[in-house]
């Protein structure tokens, strides 16, 4: 083993913690090592497996968390050999808004006796869409006042962030809103239990926080004229130092180092979003290039020298990717989400069996046989809202149509159509913010299934008519954590003082694009542009179905709820 340096990067997504132990200098993963979360995602009960939880929401558990820090570092360390005092640096990123009440000392509520059968003390994962009606009265509100902010978030500010779920909070559970000492995101949270201290991250801060790098937060009079009692939020739940990414939060304490094996006093990173951490660790640094994170959902981050307003995406923020630049961001709410629904709900047991016989997962065994099918071949068309529309419509309240089927319909065509329809999104994204002055000049793609699904990639290139670049590692987020952590580190003590310097030696792509096929061009054109009247046709107001229906069944779950 040679006496290199090395950095750990820790990456929270949706399901798992994924943590990297990185060589500095060469981006070499030396070891990985995954821990799926004890509680995973809770949208139907508590862990107490009786207390109910409404439609849209979607909470986890702190303690899995720290579990995840607890069984992969020192699992890192053990089938590495290296050893604490070579680990210079920890970097951390999380899904976003992920957020939770805590006390002033960093104690989640929910692990309070008082609070543990109470569903507003737990973590809003980034997709509880249950804050809607909250953000719609916001974005109501700040377009009256015509606060400035908006353009800054495409016009809306999503359910998904934080202040429709502390308001959701406040709504619903006020004995737990005056409990919180602070509401914070987790990625803040979980660099808290690593440093002892809160830091909170520029990048969530600025994506999904209404906080700007040179006017700070909204006015107390924009929160009043949400609620009286929000005047003063900023002070009373969001206090905390604003660090820019790519600064140190502070450093491992005793007790932290004891837990997961690594020397006391070693630097961590200002917490990082998953998305936007990841655009190093594919080595981008400069304008034009889209870089498509696709897992549970999918992000695009994309850097720019000037603030424009485009409509519909999540935000563009000062440094909010790589310092000196504009980072913007958009995003669909499920992706990978979409094709494990369907896995889940439509594929009959004869697919599965054959997935078996064949030693093959299931999405493998779609995947294979969607290949056989050509652009237009299976008749179908679908919108890809089945988890709400994050960009361009912004709107958690949209759901899923499948257009097309016929008896003759089978699960691998629709599972095709539900991958084509991700891939619309996305251009409908790409589109818009080229119509916005910001220029998108080269696709990139990683995280889990720009890696695993060949099919989707070439789908992805055909509709976009563009090369995609995919990113060489396999754990594109939590690479770019470790180097944030060795950017924490610094020069001196073996890491990086920029960023730029770690994605230069650091960050890197596969050698071969997905380029795209002229004949399946031409048919996805043609499809698309249904794609899109589709889109305006329910998505702009014109047939507002999905609503209604979404108002009848919430209707019908109230009157369920008072008969129980
Ligand atoms: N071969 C595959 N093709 C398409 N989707 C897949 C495949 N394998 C898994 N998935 C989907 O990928 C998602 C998980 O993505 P991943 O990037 O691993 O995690 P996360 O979203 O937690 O960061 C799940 O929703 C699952 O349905
Ligand atoms: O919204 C963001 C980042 O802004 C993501 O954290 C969210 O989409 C979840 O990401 P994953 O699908 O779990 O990779």
């Amino acid at each position: 083993m040679d006496m290199g340096k090395y950095s750990i990067g820790v990456d929270y997504g949706t399901q798992s913690g994924r943590a990297v132990l990185v060589e500095i200098g060469t981006g070499r993963e030396i070891a990985t090592a995954v821990k799926e979360y004890t509680h995973g995602v809770m949208d139907e009960y508590l862990p107490d497996g009786v207390t109910r939880l409404g439609p849209d929401w979607a909470l986890q558990h702190p303690r899995d968390y720290v579990e995840v820090l607890e069984e992969t570092i020192p699992r890192l360390l053990r089938e590495s050999g290296v050893r604490p005092e070579d680990v210079i640096g920890i970097g951390i990123d999380f899904t976003s808004c992920t957020m939770l009440p805590i006390r002033a000392d960093g104690t989640p509520l929910c692990l309070e006796p008082r609070f543990e059968r109470h569903p507003h003390a737990y973590v809003k994962l980034w997709k509880h869409h249950a804050a809607q009606d909250e953000a719609n009265k916001l974005n109501d509100i700040a377009r009256e006042r015509g606060e400035a902010f908006l353009a800054h978030y495409g016009g809306k500010i999503s359910s998904e962030w934080m202040i429709p779920k502390i308001w959701q909070i406040l709504d619903e559970a006020p004995e737990v809103y005056d409990a919180a000492d602070a509401m914070v995101e987790a990625t803040d949270w979980i660099v808290m239990q690593l440093t002892g201290k809160l830091v909170r991250s520029s990048c969530p801060a600025g994506y999904k926080s209404i906080w700007h790098k040179r006017t700070g937060y909204p006015d107390p009079d924009f929160f009043r004229a949400l609620h009286p009692r929000l005047e003063h939020v900023v002070e009373e739940k969001l206090w905390g130092l604003i660090l820019p990414i790519g600064s140190r939060a502070g450093e491992l304490t005793e007790a932290m180092a004891r837990r997961i094996g690594l020397l006391p006093g070693t630097p961590v990173a200002v917490g990082n979003v998953d998305a936007h951490v990841s655009m190093p660790a594919v080595g981008i640094t400069e304008p034009g290039k889209m870089l498509m994170i696709i897992g549970t959902s999918t992000c695009h981050v994309l850097l720019g020298t000037e603030e424009r307003a485009v409509p519909g995406m999540c935000g563009v923020v000062e440094d909010g990717i790589i310092p000196g630049y504009m980072g913007y961001e958009a995003g669909q709410s499920c992706v990978g989400d979409h094709f494990e629904w369907w896995v889940e709900n439509g594929v009959p047991p004869a697919y599965w069996d054959e997935a078996r016989r064949e030693g093959i997962g299931i999405h493998d065994l779609l995947t294979q046989k969607a290949a056989k099918l050509r652009p237009g071949e299976t008749g179908l068309l679908a919108l890809d809202w089945w988890n709400g529309n994050r960009s361009t419509l912004v709107d958690a309240d949209l759901t899923g149509l499948l257009i097309g089927a016929t008896l003759a319909t089978k699960p691998e065509d629709i599972y095709r159509a539900l991958i084509e329809a991700t891939a619309y999104g996305t251009r409908m994204i790409v589109e818009t913010f080229r119509a916005s002055g910001v220029p998108v000049d080269e696709m990139y793609a990683c995280g889990g299934i720009a890696q695993k699904n060949a099919l989707m990639m070439q789908i992805y290139a055909d509709v976009l008519n563009m090369p995609i670049y995919i990113g060489a590692s396999t754990q594109a987020p939590a690479l770019g954590a470790a180097m944030f952590g060795a950017v924490a580190a610094g020069k001196a003590r073996g890491g990086y003082d920029s960023i730029e310097e770690a994605a230069r030696e650091m960050g890197s792509v596969r050698e071969k694009p997905y380029v795209p096929n002229p004949s399946a061009v031409k048919v996805y054109d043609e499809l698309y542009r249904e794609y899109a009247r589709l889109y305006d046709y329910f998505g702009r107001g014109e047939n507002n179905v999905m609503k209604v229906l979404k108002r009848i069944k919430s209707a019908v779950a109230q009157e369920e709820v008072k008969t129980c």
